[in-house]
């Protein structure tokens, strides 16, 4: 099979022999462009796709490029190893040669919930105050991922002794012979830069290097992909108008320096939008034509449609009431299937108003981006047990489960075991020790004995026969239905188990089943099941397309965010006069409404409300950017 290409995307699927940065707009094929490359690399030129390294913003993104794949060029996903995430794809390296760094086969790593367990003793230990906690985890993560975390660190004065915490933190990470979710990148990095035998060897693992949405790409993964290339053969794309990940410690400047990095660079521009209507193109581009820092190019598309719609409402409540009924009526009216509307909005908060608007209206609904699966509960407990089995040393996970479900090891017991040995000494090797010294009580003992011999029972079992083991061994559907609130909430934990038992199934050994969680656990859970009109917030709709939009809260404070302008919640202190705001901040924010309102096909709906959560607020500053004629006004 072939995919229809427009001249652009042509020239840069056949562009070769030198790097090439494919910018281009929203809607304008670029994930299609670069899935093309691939197909043409491997089925027209002869490229061994198992020596192409493809890297996706997300797990999910990289599965559905090599489900096309397969369609393209009937090759099977398993003939592209390499279609990974960044963390993905430098895990791989990482676990290989781990070694060389002074870690032990297999290397774990730590999931978001134990980097908060272990930063929380890293408070404690140095007498910190838990509200730390957020800004601590969030200053190391994006010091982690910059060129220089110590000098990073540094400068986030806010926390106090944070460099001695990045320390502390770091030693126990060790200890565990783990690593977090951003020493996959910082390691990769520092491996491929310092260690010339290894870094040859992963160049030559590569023929072609791709990577999709670069410009949400941070310094290390640039550093990284530097390193690996040869050659100049290297495709980059992206769109620098839906950067919006600067927060994490993405810069759209190394998307921008493209041309400045390489050269010899072959630009290739895809400016023609065929998702949306163009009003929608129309107004999107005057509103980002506003931002400085930006790589030019004019996005326009060939479909007539309606204005964009500018509605404004006395307050949230009226706001979210016309939107379910909205919804209702392009339904019933225009035949717009429910899960092709989207209703999108900058902050978590505001889907409780509209939750209830759609409860109120009988609109069915599903709200994406909630609690990501692998951070629940059943998940976290069933994997913690699979943890413990793969690595002896990771304290996280036994402390997590080593009385749950509760098998009668009480306060004054737990105490005992880990008064035994020093810091340093491993919670299991405290465990046997307080068996030998016959510290515990009769009954005490037994269970923990039973509790370690599962442990290393499982370690020799495959993935989904290991799970299963658990549940049985522990009675873990007794214990689900204690903290189960009722029957459908058990029901769902349940699904869960099952869920996880079949893409334990999937895997080959226990080792690769919890990588897999790992480097998922990151990613929101996208709902993509279920019927009904889809509510999101910006970030978590990026890359998605629906044929009716409504971007709401269009406010100022909410859209731009106070935060982003470090300003004060209510807007006072901290933005002084216009041009004493941080400018960036701004910049990202009208990048966030230019993604919001790139994600409409037809229908385009923007709105902001008098009232919000009770207080008075003023329309977004964004909405006077939108050009008159691609716009209609309404007021309620
Ligand atoms: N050459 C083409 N001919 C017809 N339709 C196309 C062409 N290229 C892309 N499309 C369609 O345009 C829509 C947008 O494509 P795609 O999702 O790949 O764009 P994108 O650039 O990744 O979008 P965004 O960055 O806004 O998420 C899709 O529905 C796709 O099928």
């Amino acid at each position: 099979m072939r995919i229809s290409l427009s001249a652009a995307q042509r020239e840069a699927v056949e562009s070769l022999g030198r790097p090439v940065l494919v910018t281009a707009g929203a809607g304008s094929g670029k994930t299609r462009t670069l899935t093309a490359k691939i197909a043409y690399l491997v089925g027209d030129l002869g490229y061994d796709p198992r020596r192409i390294l493809a890297i996706t913003f997300t797990n999910k993104a990289a599965e559905e490029m090599k489900s096309r794949l397969r369609q393209i060029t009937g090759r099977p996903p398993q003939d592209f190893p390499w279609v990974r995430t960044f963390h993905s794809a430098c895990f791989q390296i990482l676990k290989e040669y781990c070694e060389e760094l002074g870690y032990r086969r297999p290397l774990t790593i730590h999931s978001e919930y134990q980097q908060k367990v272990t930063l929380k003793k890293v408070l404690a230990q140095l007498d910190l105050d838990s509200k730390y906690l957020a800004p601590l985890r969030s200053a190391i993560s994006r010091a982690k991922n910059s060129e220089d975390p110590r000098g990073y660190l540094a400068q986030a004065n806010r926390i106090p002794r944070r460099l001695e915490a990045l320390e502390l933190y770091n030693e126990i990470l060790a200890q565990h012979n783990a690593v977090d979710f951003d020493d996959i990148l910082g390691l990769t990095r520092d491996l491929l830069a310092r260690n010339e035998a290894v870094r040859e060897r992963c160049r030559h693992l590569f023929d072609y290097v791709l990577v999709d949405e670069f410009q949400d790409s941070n310094a290390v993964q640039c550093r990284i992909m530097d390193l690996l290339v040869r050659d100049g053969n290297l495709t980059v794309v992206g769109d620098d108008y839906q950067s919006i990940y600067q927060f994490r410690g993405a810069d759209p400047s190394h998307f921008i320096h493209f041309p400045k990095t390489y050269p010899n660079a072959h630009v290739v521009r895809l400016e023609e939008n065929y998702r949306s209507t163009r009003p929608i193109v129309a107004a999107a581009e005057a509103l980002i034509a506003h931002n400085a820092h930006r790589l030019e190019k004019k996005c326009f598309s060939r479909r007539d449609g309606e204005p964009v719609e500018v509605r404004e409402f006395l307050s949230d409540e009226q706001e979210a009431l016309w939107v379910a009924d909205t919804c209702r009526n392009l339904h019933e009216t225009r035949g717009i299937p429910l899960d092709r509307m989207a209703v999108l909005y900058r902050t978590r908060f505001c889907s409780m108003v509209l939750e209830q608007a759609m409860r109120r209206r009988g609109v069915p609904y599903k709200m994406m981006g909630g609690r990501g699966f692998f951070e629940r509960r059943e998940v976290r407990d069933l994997n913690a047990y699979l943890l413990c089995a793969v690595n002896p040393r990771d304290d996280v996970s036994l402390e997590q489960i080593l009385n749950v479900p509760k098998r009668g090891l009480g306060t004054g017991t737990l105490k005992k075991i880990f008064a035994i040995g020093g810091s340093g000494t491993p919670l299991r090797e405290k465990c046997r020790r307080a068996l030998e010294r016959g510290l515990l009580s009769k009954k005490a003992a037994r269970s923990l004995r039973e509790f370690l011999d599962l442990l290393e029972e499982l370690r020799g079992l495959p993935p989904a026969s290991a799970l299963q083991r658990v549940v049985e061994a522990c009675g873990y559907e007794a214990y689900l239905r204690q903290i189960s609130t009722d029957e459908d909430d058990f029901t769902a934990r349940m699904e869960n188990i099952q869920q996880m038992l079949h893409a334990a199934s999937q895997a080959p050994d226990l080792e690769t089943y919890l990588e897999e969680c790992a480097l998922v656990t990151e990613e929101q859970d996208d709902g993509d099941d279920g019927y009904g009109v889809r509510l999101s917030t910006f970030h978590g709709a990026k890359g998605l397309e629906f044929e009716a939009v409504f971007v709401i809260g269009l406010e100022e404070g909410l859209l731009p965010h106070w935060r982003s302008l470090g300003a004060s919640p209510r807007g006072g202190s901290g933005v002084g006069a216009e041009g004493e705001e941080d400018a960036p901040g701004l910049e990202e924010e009208r990048r966030l409404l230019y993604v919001a309102m790139t994600r409409a096909e037809k229908q385009l709906y923007l709105s902001h409300a008098k009232a919000r959560k009770g207080d008075l607020v003023r329309p977004s500053r964004f909405l006077a950017e939108l050009p008159e004629e691609h716009v209609r006004h309404r007021s309620w």
